[in-house]
């Protein structure tokens, strides 16, 4: 799958284990930065990654900040993005199932890294499950419909 990732100075080395953990399973990964634990601001990079999943270049997006809060909220600004804050695999699953998120945000200051591969496993493997869900994600994107 193409996978983008990107995060703020408090999770930049959650975010390179996840990288390259992903790449190990053969994932085509995009770490859209930064590089370095220099302090930035979470919403240059959730908006950069919004781009990329909106526009198609990525199926998907894990964003990570150090509570997970400030970057969903910065990709979730993008009407295409479907960005869940999660800390738990259920709830990584549930998006999916019934959000049809196309993008998951993690708390790096919160999670240990096995919880934070559990929920990205999760967020990956799980299939949107139409439906009725299908109508409610529309409306997401569209409140009149
Ligand atoms: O957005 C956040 C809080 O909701 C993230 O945790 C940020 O990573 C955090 O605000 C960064 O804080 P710092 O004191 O500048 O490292």
């Amino acid at each position: 799958m193409r996978i983008a990732l990107a995060s703020d100075h408090a999770a930049i080395e959650l975010k390179a284990l996840l990288r390259d953990w992903l790449i190990e399973m053969g994932h085509e990964v995009a770490d859209l930065g930064p590089e370095t634990t220099d302090s930035v601001d979470y919403p240059d990079f959730g908006y950069k990654l919004a781009e990329v999943v909106a526009d198609g270049t990525a199926e998907r997006g894990i964003a990570l900040c150090g509570s997970g809060i400030g970057i969903s909220m910065s990709v979730n600004r993008n009407p295409k993005l479907r960005c869940a804050l999660v800390a738990e695999p259920l709830s990584a699953s549930l998006c999916r199932e019934h959000n049809d998120a196309n993008c998951i945000a993690l708390g790096a200051r919160l999670i240990g890294v096995d919880m934070a591969k559990a929920c990205v496993t999760a967020f990956l493997e799980t299939e949107f499950a139409g439906g009725r869900h299908q109508r409610r994600v529309d409306k997401l994107s569209n409140p009149n419909c």
